[in-house]
């Protein structure tokens, strides 16, 4: 069943011009010039339930100003959006019952109250039976493993931990849509991977349908099955993840951190030396080549070792110049 869709959706901005210096601002008093500024154009798009899809391109491309028109925040200047039957923008309280949106750098949690009671407030936001809260508490308290923190301060939480409450805040009422703007920024490696993990989860044992923006290439690669690349307001790629990521991505970055000080050996392969100090090695090679200098370094026991994947600022620049023949 489709549950987004949007045909020729736009969003155009005006905003004020203004012009450089005091006359600037004092002509700008008496005559006002505005530009407009097109955020999102003419996006066709058909998102399907229970489908796990990223919505990635680099700043300024139009991803919020998109989640915003599907969340009904804003209205489109032109075209059709429907999401779950609804035109977002009337802001039907049934509607706004069914979908969730979660961001990575704003908090939705009550600081000053315990955890219990915060969710106990969303509860009553949500207007949930009691019966229906208590279950719904106690799934996402075990799966999340939070059992110890239901009686601390919001406020105290740390990165990781305010993530999965503000996860948990959002999935009790068991939406339909979840929309996910970063939801692993600032979090190390280890708590990623553990939201990651959730994710995941939710999406296959409770169908729900996810759309996440998100800078990490990891996350995008580990989760979503499709992803769309917005680029100026337009479509550049929507289709497979892999495929995106199999021809469009050619680097990977590996660090190396050691506990001694350690010297590099000479790399018979392509690759350039991005950081080197005696304890650390920042090292992009061909994506071919990366388990040849995982094994060549292991050799060196590094202490820790991270593989990232290339920015998405890199990838949409290939797309153009490959041809833009990734549209699905
Ligand atoms: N309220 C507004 N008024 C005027 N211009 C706006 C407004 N909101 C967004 N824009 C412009 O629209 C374009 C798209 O912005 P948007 O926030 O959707 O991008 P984004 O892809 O979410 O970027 P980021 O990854 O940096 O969050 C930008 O050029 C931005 O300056």
């Amino acid at each position: 069943m489709e549950i987004i869709k949007t045909a020729g959706l736009t969003k155009n901005f005006k905003r004020f011009k203004k012009q450089a210096g005091m006359i600037g601002s004092i002509k700008g008093l008496i005559k006002r010039e505005y530009e407009e500024k097109q955020a999102v154009g003419n996006l066709d798009l058909t998102i399907q339930e229970g489908e796990f899809v990223g919505l990635i391109g680099p700043n300024g491309a139009g991803k919020t100003t998109l989640v915003k028109m599907l969340t009904g925040i804003i209205a489109p200047t032109s075209g059709s959006v429907s999401v779950l039957g609804y035109y977002p923008n009337d802001l039907e309280h049934e509607f706004k019952q069914q979908y969730a949106v979660v961001m990575g750098q704003k908090s939705q949690l009550f600081f000053e109250l315990t955890v219990e009671d915060t969710l106990r407030l969303f509860k009553e936001i949500y207007g949930l039976p009691e019966e229906e809260y208590k279950s719904s508490r106690d799934y996402f308290v075990k799966l999340f493993q939070v059992q110890d923190l239901m009686h601390v301060q919001v406020r105290t939480l740390s990165l990781g931990e305010r993530m999965k409450m503000e996860l948990i805040a959002a999935l009790l009422h068991n939406p339909k849509i979840i929309f996910l703007d970063e939801p692993t920024i600032g979090l190390d490696a280890v708590a990623s991977k553990q939201i990651r993990g959730f994710l995941a989860d939710i999406n296959e044992r409770r169908g729900t349908t996810i759309i996440l923006t998100s800078h990490y290439m990891e996350d995008i690669k580990a989760l979503c099955k499709r992803s769309i690349v917005i680029n100026h307001g337009c479509k550049i790629y929507d289709g497979d993840t892999e495929k995106l990521f199999e021809r469009f991505q050619k680097f990977k970055k590996v660090t190396f951190t050691f506990s001694e000080p350690t010297l590099l050996p000479n790399l018979d392969f392509e690759a350039r030396i991005l950081e080197q100090t005696p304890y650390k090695k920042v090292i992009m090679v061909p994506k071919e080549n990366a388990a040849g200098l995982l094994r060549e370094l292991m050799n060196l026991l590094p202490t820790d070792i991270t593989v990232e994947e290339e920015e998405i600022g890199t990838i949409v620049e290939r797309i153009y110049q490959e041809g833009g023949d990734g549209l699905a």
